[in-house]
């Protein structure tokens, strides 16, 4: 296999949509993401991807401004998300991830309300665009019952309507459609890519690489909280299936039969 294509980051960090920049995150010993540089271009439809434990979720959670990295920085649109500029960063992003607080005893219309309330929308505007959303997402019935009361799928596409009600300049989704029906999905992946084709940013990670191929113009394999090979689709999967590409780059592990002989 060919060296993995590794796209340099661009000088100006305010430049992409996302840009990370020798991030790191140390949990005691644990390094769970390791000076990790990466460029989101504006525009783009950004898949990442990696095995279970490479760092993705804490990267985005720092990215986010959620988790105080060890060392690094990060710019959303172009703002300094550790350095003086988070509220506004704050503002130019919407993230969908599943420890985020649901706040289980609002409804679903309430919650979306809270939500435009926290980030001074007015209220007409976040009123017509509740009602578009929960239409679009099949939650209509769902809307004015608790979230509590909801199912894992439900919950993820009222989060998802949250991340978007702001219509922000990037979007960031950890496992988007994990739970979520096969027609709310297709749903889902319809609205995104009308996201990206009116110019904005949709960041997305999952582990179902035929999700990335399907929707993604480029990619970053991350493993042990370094980017292993970033880059469009094509740079990446080198003439492969993303799925060839992961496995050639993080190895593939064969089962020892032999431990396993008593599920027989
Ligand atoms: N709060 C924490 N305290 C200690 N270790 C942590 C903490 N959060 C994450 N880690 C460790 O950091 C590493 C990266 O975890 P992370 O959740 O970022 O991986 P991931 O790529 O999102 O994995 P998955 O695909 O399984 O969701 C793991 O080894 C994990 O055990």
């Amino acid at each position: 296999m060919d060296a993995p294509h590794i796209e340099p980051i661009v000088e100006d960090p305010t430049a992409p949509a996302l840009a990370m920049r020798g991030l790191s995150k140390h949990f005691g010993k644990q390094v769970a993401v390791n000076n990790l540089n990466l460029d989101v271009p504006r525009g783009s439809f950004y898949g990442i991807v990696g095995p279970n434990g490479a760092g993705k979720t804490t990267a985005i959670t720092m990215a986010t401004g959620l988790l105080r990295p060890s060392a690094g920085s990060v710019w959303i649109d172009g703002l300094n998300v550790w350095e003086g500029q988070g509220l506004e960063a704050k503002q130019a992003y919407g993230l969908l991830a599943d420890d985020l607080p649901t706040f289980d005893r609002l409804s679903g219309i309430e919650y979306l309300q809270l939500l435009g309330a926290l980030r001074s929308m007015d209220e007409a505007t976040v009123a017509q665009r509740s009602e578009s959303l929960l239409q679009a997402l099949d939650l209509e019935d769902a809307g004015p019952k608790y979230i509590a009361d909801y199912s894992a799928g439900m919950t993820k596409k009222i989060l998802l309507a949250g991340a978007m009600l702001h219509r922000p300049e990037v979007l960031i989704l950890d496992e988007p459609l994990e739970a979520v029906d096969p027609v709310s999905a297709r749903t889902i992946r319809q609205m995104l890519s009308a996201y990206v084709a009116a110019g904005r940013t949709v960041i997305l990670s999952s582990h179902v690489m035929e999700v990335i191929e399907g929707l993604c113009s480029h990619v970053a394999i991350i493993a042990d909280g370094q980017v292993r090979a970033s880059g469009t689709l094509d740079q990446v999967r080198m003439g492969e299936s993303l799925s060839e590409t992961f496995i050639h780059l993080i190895g593939a592990r064969e089962l020892d039969d032999s431990s396993l002989g008593w599920l027989r």
